[in-house]
C-alpha cells in the first residue's frame, strides 16, 4: 500500500503466550496499517488464531505489548473491544441456522439493545431497539446483502453466510475487523465474493486482520502478509515476497519447495 490512511495502528510487540505450561507464541512482534488487509498465514497449530484471541482479549499475552493507537488492549476486556472499534467474525455460523441474516447481525448490537432495556426501560428502549435494527441494515446494504435480511442462514450459499457474519462484525466494531478463516467452507468460485467485500470494507475505510488457508485468496486480496510457523513469525511483508521467500516455501508451503502440491 502506499501513503498511510490517517486512522489507528495496531502495534504488537514481543508477545508471548503459555497456556497450560505450553508456548504457544514466541516474540511475536507486528503491526497493522490503518486502512490495510493483513493476512496471517501458516499451517496448522501455528498460533494464528491464538494472535486474534491476544488482540481482542480472549487470551492474555504472558510478555509483551499490545496497542491499538493508544489505547493498552491488554486492560481492556474483550466485551469492551467493541468500544474501541474492534469486532471478530465467527469461525462458524452453524449454531445460528434458523435466524434470518437481520437477526444475525443484530446479534452484534444486542449488548446495546439490552443495555438500553436495563437502563431506560419502555419507550427509549424500544427507540434503542429501532436504531440498532436500522444499523444492522445499514451494515447488511454496506455487503451488498440486504436482499438477505429475511432469509434464514441456513438457505444461504456458505459464501453469503460468511458475509452476513462479516457484517455482522462491521456492527461491533467499525474501525478493525478481525477475520478468522472468512473463506473456510466457501468454494473457490465464491471466494471472489468474500475478495470483493474486503475490498468494498477497505474503501469504507476500515482495517482488516485476516486469517486464511487459501494462497491465492491472500495473495490477491491482502496488502501484507505474515507468515508463521510454531508460534513464531517468519516473514512481514507484500504477499508475493512472503509466499515467495525460502524460509516460508521450507517451512509452510512444505513439499511445494520442492516442486509438489501447496497445502
Ligand atoms: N487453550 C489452550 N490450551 C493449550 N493449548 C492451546 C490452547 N489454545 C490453543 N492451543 C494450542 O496452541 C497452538 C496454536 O493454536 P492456534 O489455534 O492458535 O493455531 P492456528 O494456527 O490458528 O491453527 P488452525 O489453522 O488449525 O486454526 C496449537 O498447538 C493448539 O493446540
Amino acid at each position: 500500500m502506499s501513503a498511510e490512511q490517517p486512522g489507528r495502528r495496531l502495534d504488537v510487540g514481543n508477545v508471548d503466550v503459555r497456556l497450560g505450561g505450553v508456548q504457544i507464541l514466541r516474540g511475536v512482534t507486528f503491526d497493522v496499517r490503518p486502512g490495510e488487509v493483513f493476512g496471517i498465514v501458516g499451517p496448522n497449530g501455528a498460533g494464528k488464531t491464538t494472535i486474534l484471541n491476544v488482540v481482542d482479549g480472549i487470551v492474555r499475552p504472558t510478555a509483551g505489548t499490545v496497542r491499538y493507537g493508544d489505547v493498552d488492549l491488554c486492560r481492556v476486556r474483550p466485551h469492551r473491544m467493541r468500544d474501541h472499534g474492534i469486532g471478530r467474525s465467527l469461525q462458524s455460523t452453524h449454531y445460528f441456522r434458523d435466524l434470518t441474516a437481520l437477526q444475525l447481525v443484530a446479534l452484534g448490537e444486542l449488548p446495546n439493545s439490552v443495555v438500553g432495556a436495563l437502563r431506560f426501560g419502555g419507550h427509549r428502549a424500544r427507540r434503542a431497539k429501532a436504531a440498532a435494527r436500522d444499523r444492522s441494515a445499514e451494515a447488511l446494504r454496506e455487503l451488498g446483502l440486504e436482499r438477505y435480511a429475511h432469509r434464514p442462514l441456513g438457505e444461504l450459499s456458505s459464501a453469503v453466510q460468511k458475509l452476513v457474519d462479516i457484517a455482522r462484525a462491521v456492527v461491533v466494531g467499525s474501525e478493525l475487523l478481525l477475520l478468522d478463516e472468512p473463506t473456510s467452507g466457501v468454494s473457490g468460485r465464491e471466494r471472489g465474493a468474500i475478495g470483493e467485500a474486503l475490498h468494498r470494507l477497505r474503501e469504507l475505510g476500515r482495517t482488516i486482520v485476516l486469517i486464511d488457508h487459501d494462497p491465492g485468496f491472500v495473495t490477491a486480496n491482502c496488502d501484507r502478509l505474515m507468515a508463521m510457523n510454531f508460534g513464531e513469525v517468519l516473514h512481514v511483508g507484500l504477499p508475493d515476497e512472503v509466499m515467495n521467500s525460502d524460509v516460508v516455501k521450507r517451512s509452510y508451503l512444505g513439499e511445494a519447495a520442492e516442486g509438489g502440491a501447496g497445502p
